[in-house]
């Protein structure tokens, strides 16, 4: 073996040359390369990936010891140490200065699954090492803490610098609010138009909600005016729409959708999850059946120009993990669990790319 000659220089200039696929920098200007170890005969760096759900988190390591090879020989021992920082456009926003993003889910048409998706993303976003919140907007039709198992939990009160907070739940390793936890059973119904809107208002203010790299927002149905409260209070990183490939249910998230885009709101949508893509039976579960028409999430996204994230089949055991307050993602050996998986990393990608490419979402202002 000759004379080691690698340096911390060189071995930036060769991590220099490898693109991050998606935000299609180099590692290097992405400042994605830190705790560079020159030893004898080895080196040891770490690469900060902007999601700790990165897809491409074994193709962005290959790359790196390719190019390390190629610029520098292969007669020392490479180490590499992949972590991860979510990026973030909120870190001026005053009212939650430790949350990094702040994503709605939504949807045109009421039971699509919204809910479902929102409870199994927030897990899946978890087990990737994420710290995740859940908002339950549907002020009028909480189902986040039956869906959690947590419907008997109630949040306490802390005080910090001289004002009151609610502790949010936490349940499953998920930090969660909903106006279930707060008013006894049957009672949300009557929450509605200001109620509702100064409700969502307080979880944002009043909830001491800490760290979280995303904090999801179970939207209800349709467009109103927690819709508009929710893009007046807080810059929202983006939407993801949830639909089923029906014919019925598109045009009305074509409807939810357009909301967002609108040119006075501009949140951007980050993608289409289709639910119910397909029905699989547990014990065929190789078979697909498109019991609801095929392809409608692809011409959703068509529409807005965004990738589907995720296609999320009818199971009855998802069915079974919402009403049984277990969901099924705490179950990894679930078929249908690679799914969710995906489509938590997808979204995770595409707010990383939004991160780096677009302008920060200003809170609304109504004249
Ligand atoms: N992929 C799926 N497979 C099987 N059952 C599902 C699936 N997605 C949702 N469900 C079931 O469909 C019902 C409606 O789902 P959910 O409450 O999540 O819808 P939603 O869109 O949030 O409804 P809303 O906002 O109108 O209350 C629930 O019983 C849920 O368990």
């Amino acid at each position: 073996m000759g004379e080691f000659t690698v340096t911390k220089e060189k071995l930036l200039l060769a991590l220099s040359t490898v693109e991050e696929p998606d935000l299609k920098k180099d590692l290097v200007t992405l400042n994605m390369i830190s705790d560079i170890e020159i030893g004898v005969n080895q080196v040891t760096f770490t690469v900060i990936l902007t999601t700790p759900a990165c897809p491409l988190k074994e193709l962005i390591k290959q790359r790196c010891v390719d190019a390390i090879h190629r610029d520098l020989g292969d007669d020392f021992e490479i180490n590499i140490n992949m972590t991860s920082n979510v990026t973030s456009i909120l870190n001026k926003n005053l009212l939650l200065p430790q949350v990094k993003n702040i994503i709605a889910i939504s949807s045109g048409k009421g039971g699509v699954g919204k809910s479902t998706v929102t409870v199994n993303l927030a897990m899946a976003l978890k087990k990737s090492g994420a710290k995740v919140g859940i908002i339950d907007a549907d002020i009028s039709g909480p189902s986040i803490p039956i869906m959690f198992g947590a419907e008997d939990l109630q949040p306490l009160v802390s005080v910090k610098d001289g004002k009151n907070f609610i502790s949010p739940i936490m349940q499953y390793g998920i930090k969660m609010i909903s106006i279930g936890f707060l008013t006894p059973p049957d009672s949300a119904v009557v929450w509605r138009g200001p109620m509702a809107s100064q409700a969502l208002k307080q979880f944002f203010g009043d909830v001491d909600w800490g760290e979280l790299d995303y904090l999801l927002l179970d939207l209800p149905p349709g467009t109103g005016d927690i819709h508009l409260t929710l893009v007046q209070t807080v810059p929202v990183t983006g939407a993801v729409i949830v639909t089923t490939p029906q014919k019925v249910a598109l045009a009305d998230a074509t409807k939810g959708g357009s909301m967002f885009s609108q040119a006075n709101i501009n949140v951007p949508i980050l993608g289409i999850i289709e639910n119910m893509a397909y029905f699989t039976p547990a014990e065929l579960p190789d078979n697909k059946y498109f019991i609801f028409g095929e392809g409608g999430g692809q011409q959703l996204a068509d529409k807005f120009n965004v990738p589907v994230l995720g296609q999320i089949p009818l199971v009855q055991k998802i069915r079974e993990g919402g009403d049984s307050g277990r969901p099924i993602m705490m179950d990894e050996s679930e078929v249908v669990s690679t799914a969710f998986f995906s489509a938590a990393e997808n979204l995770a990608q595409q707010i990383a790319i939004r991160n780096a490419n677009l302008p920060k979402t200003e809170p609304v202002k109504m004249r």
